[in-house]
């Protein structure tokens, strides 16, 4: 604990700040940290005269970033799609993995047969790897029961890891991500029982911070989807979409036109649903991973995004199908060499634009007085080097409302 005033010294700072350029970097930093806030950040000669006396950290020239916040992740479920993995590569068609009972229902089943220690204890190493990476913010969907039960189970999972795990974890349901087996041919029915019964079931007990849905030629419609986001603003919860993965059905532009938080996925973007999300508002969250996995080939259009001016975040879509990716850092990577994003559009897609995926800008996402003390350390001389490097994690230090939770023998 920080004694309730700390200040870190000698390190450089990437605030990530929307204010400023690039990373919105201060050399010879100072961060004085009262409580659970950032009280004062700036050029360590201009510390305020109120916090001379104060315990003081030396970071030894190391780097400063606010901590990392993974904005779309499906981490709770139960089972593996390993074995499907190792019969693609053998040559299985999607036709012979599925009547081998695999795909998304194999999950569905395992998650179901799943109680809630199990679904825990599988999940809790998943989650731990996004945290030795610097995650303190991390969202976590529903979206493997597609039945009452097994999504309010998810769902409780869910926020018990951010009981059992130094984490703020923000959980989306997501019943509209497939058509359950006893749904087979009549998917409207399916949406009614979504609307009707599990998603006021699901407010009732206060188990998300948000609704999303898989829009897309296997899952549901842009009308079947509305339906869904009415019914969750009647209930006072935002919505979020998983559209444009596989093709353009318009998902985006309905989406924002319900003042969506995000849209997720975007490889078959368009310029309508673009110039939808600018004016409401709807963040652009790319998922590499999914991409590089599934090997896809239309490349989501970023300059397009950059012109219009929205934000753009990152994410691991952690997943059994399609996205078995649990590191934000080679997510950078990944979003570098395919994406062709730069470094600094990387970092501000896990930090600062992640938390405005989420609704979280007003609490963290930069190093700025009254955000929370949010904040990673790292052994590397120069912000690009988090992107750059594949495979390393060189976090040093990590802060989490104020607590330094990341003991380090390095000094
Ligand atoms: O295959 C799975 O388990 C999930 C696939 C995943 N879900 C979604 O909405 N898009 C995807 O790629
Ligand atoms: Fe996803």
């Amino acid at each position: 604990m920080t004694s309730g005033r700390t200040v870190l010294t000698n390190l450089t700072a990437a605030t990530l700040s929307a204010q400023a350029d690039g990373y919105g970097l201060i050399h010879d930093a100072a961060i004085a940290i009262e409580a659970d806030s950032i009280s004062w950040i700036g050029p360590a000669k201009e510390l305020p005269e109120e916090w001379k006396d104060a315990p003081q950290v030396d970071l030894n020239g190391r780097l400063a970033t606010p901590s990392l916040i993974d904005c779309h992740t499906h981490i709770v479920y139960g089972g593996s799609r390993a074995r499907e993995f190792e019969m693609r590569l053998n040559g299985a068609t999607y036709e012979e993995i599925a009547r081998a009972g695999g795909g998304i229902r194999s999950t569905v089943s395992a998650t179901r047969a799943a109680n809630e220690e199990e679904l825990l204890a599988s999940a809790l190493p998943r989650v731990d790897a996004l945290l030795a990476e610097g995650v303190t913010l991390l969202e976590i969907k529903s979206g493997y029961g597609l039945d009452l039960d097994t999504e309010l189970k998810m769902l409780r999972v869910a926020r018990k890891i951010g009981e059992l795990r130094p984490v703020k974890v923000l959980t989306t349901f997501l019943g509209a991500h497939a058509l359950p087996p006893e749904y087979e041919g009549r998917s409207d029915d399916y949406i009614s029982f979504v609307c009707d019964e599990v998603l006021p079931a699901v407010k009732a007990e206060n188990l998300a911070d948000a609704v999303d849905a898989f829009c897309e030629g296997i899952a549901f419609s842009p009308e079947q989807v509305s339906r869904v986001f009415d019914r969750a603003q009647e209930l006072g919860l935002p919505v979020k979409i998983h559209s444009e993965q596989l093709s353009n059905l318009g998902g985006t532009a309905m989406a924002a036109s319900h003042k969506a938080l995000s849209a997720d996925h975007l490889e078959y973007l368009d310029a309508a649903g673009i110039q939808a999300m600018k004016d409401a508002g709807t963040v652009a969250v790319l998922l590499p991973g999914a991409f590089y996995f599934l090997r896809e080939t239309q490349y989501p259009p970023l300059q397009e995004l950059r012109d219009a001016g929205v934000p753009i975040a990152l994410a691991t879509d952690a997943n059994p199908g399609s996205s078995p990716l649990t590191s934000l850092l080679l997510c950078m990577n990944m979003a570098c060499t395919l994406f062709r994003m730069t470094p600094q559009e990387a970092l501000a897609g896990i930090t600062r634009n992640a938390a405005q995926a989420l609704g979280q800008s007003e609490f963290c996402g930069t190093l700025e007085a009254g955000k929370q003390a949010n904040i990673a350390i790292w052994d590397v001389k120069e912000p690009a080097e988090l992107a750059y490097r594949i495979g390393f994690n060189p976090l040093n230090r990590l802060y989490f409302l104020g607590e330094d939770i990341t003991k380090t023998q390095a000094n």
